[in-house]
This record gives structure tokens, C-alpha cells and sequence, in this order.
């Protein structure tokens, strides 16, 4: 029985360490998922930035277009402009074959102003190309942010999964771990009941020695603590022999049953009794002295021989001393016994 409880209480603490490496493994699952996730928001981030300077050069690239167009736009004018002062200039010369100097000078004039607009048209076409070499060199930079965006943004949704199953994962090993820890619960339950079990006597339902001797030490302590007397009593059943040898074991049993349970009814809620062995019991009395114990046991043995079956008992009793310790006590009481025996 011992050995049983000793297992499942093995079993406990195993269950029990599962369940806290489980617990630890599912918090760095977790701090693993708020890092996937700090670093999937921090690509969110930077891709808004992308976003943002590719429609920034989008916008540039629009406007140098639009100049452009407007640049060309001038130019066309101009162009016009000086293909309408050549046509003036040829006017002039074909109407006056006299060519007198005061008109081959507005004639001459005419031509270099269509010139210099000519020239004019030609820088502002330059200009207009050198701004769409701009606009399209602008929109190829667009176009690489909006690649590296696009990269981003696959990698946080990587992230973002990876995150979600971590978290997950998490999730179920804390359901994992409470398992754990509701079956060490019961194991530990069941343990308990076992050592109930192995510290009480089956027949006659008190203490048996082992969690008696605790019992007792606990006793002496707490005596010595608050400085009160105490005493122990060793009891052996008399003739118990001669019972089971004449009307069998069964008989001798219930004698050694009536016998506990004549002392249990004397007995306070503060004393305590244990089985020593065989037909011996041991009974403590906290803040009591001899003559108290020998008082009970008087009562005792009373009883006992008014039942059907008569008993009784002799008790040897040893009042606790500040060298004592429990089984100091107790073998004191049980030389007080066969002193008492011997004299009878
Ligand atoms: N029926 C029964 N007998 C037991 C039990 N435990 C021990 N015994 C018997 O109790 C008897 C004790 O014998 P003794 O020590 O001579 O004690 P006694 O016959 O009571 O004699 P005195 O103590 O001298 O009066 C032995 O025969 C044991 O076998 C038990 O649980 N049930």
C-alpha cells in the first residue's frame, strides 16, 4: 500500500514537472509570437513607407511630365510664331522688288526674331526631353520601392502566420499542461487516501505505530512549546492468548476491538491512541499527569467488564521528561508495564 502511494506520488510530481515545462515551453511560444508580430508590424511599417515614396516619385514624375508637355506646348508657339515671321519676312521680299533699305530691314528683322524664337522652341524641346528622362527615371524608382514593398509585405504575412500557429501550438500545450496537472491532482488525491489507508489499523480503526510515533512526537513538541505535562500510556490486553487459543481468533479479535473502542470513548478530542502491535496500544494524554491517565484507565478496564465478553487491560504510564524523546517515552511506559506485571 506504502509503495503504491509512493508511485502515485511519484507519478504526481512527474505529471506536475510535465505540466510546468509545458507552461514554459507555451510562454516562449508565446514571446516567440509577439516578436513575429512586432516584426511583422515593423514591415507593415516600412512598407507604408515605401508606398509613400513611390507615390512621392509617382507624383514628381507626373509633374515633370506635365512641364514637359507644357515646355513642348511653348515650343509649338514659338515654332509658329517664327514660321509666321518667315512668312512675313518672304512677303515682304516678293512685294517690293524695289527693295528699298527701310523695308529689307523689317524684312531682315523679321527673320532674326523667327531665329531667336526657333532657337527659343529648341531649348525649351531640350528641356522638355531632359524633364521625361527625369519623370521616367522617377517612375522606375516607383516601381523598385513597390517591388521591395510587395517583399515586405509577404514576409509579414509570413510572419503573421508563423505567429498564429506559434500561437496555437501555445494553445495547446497549456491545455496539455492542465491535463497535467488535474491528473497530478488526483494521483495526489489518491495518495492521500492510500496513506490514510496504510497509517490506520484495519481492525480496530486507530493509528497504527509508525503514524502513531509521529503523532506523539508532534505532541512532545508542541508540549514542550507551551510548557505542558504529558503523558503516555502503554496498554497490553490481558489473557488475549488463552481467548483466541479457546474460542478462536475471531473472538480474540473482537476482544482487541472492544478494547479500542472502550478506550476511544474515554479518551478526550486532544488525546490520541495507536496500536503498538499485537495486543499492546499506546495512548497519550497532552497536559495531563500519571494519575489523570491511571484515573481513565481505571474506567476503562470498568467498562470493559461489564461487556458480554469481559476485558481488561494493564497500562503502565510514563510522564514526559525535557531528555525524552518519543520512543524514550514510550519504552518507559512499557517498562512500567512488566513492573506491574511482576508484582502481580
Ligand atoms: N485474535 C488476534 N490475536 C492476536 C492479534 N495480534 C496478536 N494476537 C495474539 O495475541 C496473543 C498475545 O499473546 P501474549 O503476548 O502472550 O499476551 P496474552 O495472551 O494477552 O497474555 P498477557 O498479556 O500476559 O495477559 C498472541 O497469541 C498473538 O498471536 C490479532 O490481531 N488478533
Amino acid at each position: 500500500m506504502k509503495k503504491s502511494s509512493e508511485t502515485r506520488d511519484d507519478l504526481a510530481n512527474k505529471r506536475q514537472t510535465a505540466g510546468g515545462a509545458r507552461d514554459d515551453a507555451s510562454n516562449r511560444r508565446d514571446r516567440r509570437a509577439d516578436q513575429r508580430d512586432l516584426a511583422g508590424q515593423a514591415r507593415d511599417d516600412k512598407l507604408d513607407m515605401s508606398d509613400l515614396a513611390g507615390q512621392a516619385r509617382d507624383g514628381a514624375g507626373d509633374e515633370r511630365d506635365n512641364a514637359g508637355d507644357v515646355r513642348d506646348h511653348v515650343a509649338g508657339l514659338r515654332d509658329s510664331a517664327a514660321e509666321q515671321r518667315d512668312r512675313t519676312a518672304e512677303e515682304f521680299d516678293s512685294r517690293n522688288r524695289s527693295r528699298s533699305p527701310n523695308r529689307i530691314l523689317r524684312s531682315e528683322l523679321a527673320r532674326h526674331e523667327a531665329a531667336s524664337d526657333r532657337e527659343a522652341a529648341f531649348q525649351d524641346r531640350s528641356a522638355s526631353a531632359q524633364e521625361r528622362t527625369e519623370a521616367q527615371r522617377d517612375r522606375r524608382a516607383a516601381l523598385a520601392d513597390r517591388h521591395v514593398g510587395a517583399r515586405q509585405r509577404r514576409l509579414a504575412e509570413a510572419d503573421r502566420n508563423t505567429a498564429s500557429s506559434d500561437r496555437a501550438a501555445g494553445l495547446s500545450e497549456r491545455a496539455n499542461a492542465q491535463l497535467d496537472r488535474s491528473s497530478a491532482r488526483i494521483d495526489r488525491e489518491v495518495s492521500a487516501v492510500d496513506r490514510e489507508d496504510a497509517s490506520i489499523d484495519p481492525l480496530t480503526g486507530v493509528l497504527l505505530r509508525r503514524a502513531g510515533f509521529a503523532a506523539l512526537s508532534r505532541d512532545i513538541a508542541r508540549a514542550r512549546r507551551t510548557n505542558i505535562p504529558l503523558v503516555v500510556c502503554f496498554i497490553d490486553v490481558d489473557h488475549l492468548k488463552t481467548v483466541n487459543d479457546g474460542q478462536g481468533h475471531a473472538a480474540g479479535d473482537q476482544m482487541l476491538l472492544n478494547v479500542a473502542s472502550t478506550l476511544r470513548s474515554r479518551l478526550r478530542a486532544s488525546d490520541l491512541i495507536f496500536r503498538y502491535g499485537g495486543d499492546e496500544f499506546v495512548c497519550i494524554f497532552p497536559d495531563s499527569d500519571s494519575s489523570f491517565g491511571e484515573l481513565r484507565l481505571a474506567q476503562v478496564n470498568e467498562e470493559l467488564a461489564r461487556c458480554p465478553s469481559p476485558a481488561s487491560v494493564t497500562a503502565g504510564f510514563a510522564e514526559l521528561r525535557p531528555e525524552d524523546s518519543s520512543e524514550d517515552l514510550v519504552a518507559r511506559a512499557d517498562s512500567e508495564l512488566y513492573r506491574k506485571r511482576k508484582l502481580r
